[in-house]
């Protein structure tokens, strides 16, 4: 499985990252929802040259010119709600993609302890296409791992590309453990060594959904 860590070469997505989970930046919501969509559109430039091309003809007000385009369309589906600002940045780009949304959400028994929810799903047929999975918190994998199954009910992807702003180690070895090794990839914009007792990843950048979108009760 191929795993790729954008922040390891420089470009301006370190930028972009390093307001995301600057404590004194990131309380700008506005601003911290557009980073986070700024990610989004880099990796999906990223992802867009691991697509297949073929060359097209066209009628410029000159001539005939000729360019390699994709010859597909992914499915970008993201897991609410946190994944929203994310998947917004995916279709800027990807612009005549397919859509899927599954909400997940964590359950506490205790402090520490808890059980992930899925409720909804609205997914087109993924037989045979390319599947983007983009939610920007990959910290135990739960989340992805349980929408992945539950999009599994609408069909069997050809590809599977997961991608996030931070990842932890943890949860890229389960990825590594639970998603197919052959047609899978994972794209992040950083990886992180731990995971604290209540499983949110450190360093991190705290919870993504309350910094989009404010607290829940
Ligand atoms: O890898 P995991 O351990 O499953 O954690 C990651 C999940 O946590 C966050 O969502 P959260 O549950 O906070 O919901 P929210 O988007 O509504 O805030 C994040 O967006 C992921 O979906
Ligand atoms: O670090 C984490 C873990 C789960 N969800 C978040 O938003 N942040
Ligand atoms: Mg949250």
């Amino acid at each position: 499985m191929k795993i790729v860590e954008l922040n390891r070469n420089n470009s301006i997505l370190n930028q972009y990252l390093a307001e995301i989970r600057d404590v004194n930046i990131q309380g700008d919501s506005l601003r911290f929802r557009r980073n986070i969509e700024r990610v989004g559109e880099i990796m999906a430039y990223e992802i867009s040259r691991d697509l297949p091309y073929q060359p097209l003809e066209i009628q410029t007000p000159l001539a005939m010119a000729t360019e390699n385009v994709p010859t597909i369309q992914p499915v970008i589906a993201t897991i609410l709600r946190a994944g929203l600002p994310l998947h917004r940045g995916f279709i800027n780009y990807f612009d005549r993609a397919e859509n899927a949304f599954v909400s997940a959400y964590r359950k506490y028994i205790d402090a520490d302890n808890f059980d992930i929810h899925i409720e909804y799903i609205a997914s087109p047929r993924l037989d045979g296409k390319t599947l983007i999975l983009v939610d920007p918190m990959l910290a135990t994998g739960g989340s992805m791992e349980l929408a992945y199954k539950a999009l599994l009910t609408k069909g069997e992807p050809a590809h599977i590309h997961i991608a996030s702003v931070i990842a932890s180690r943890q949860a890229v070895e389960h990825v590594q453990k639970v998603f197919p090794q052959d047609k899978t990839t994972v794209w992040c914009a950083a990886v992180d060594p731990e995971l604290n007792a209540h499983s949110y990843i450190v360093p991190g950048l705290g919870d993504a959904g309350d910094l989009c979108y404010g607290e829940k009760e």
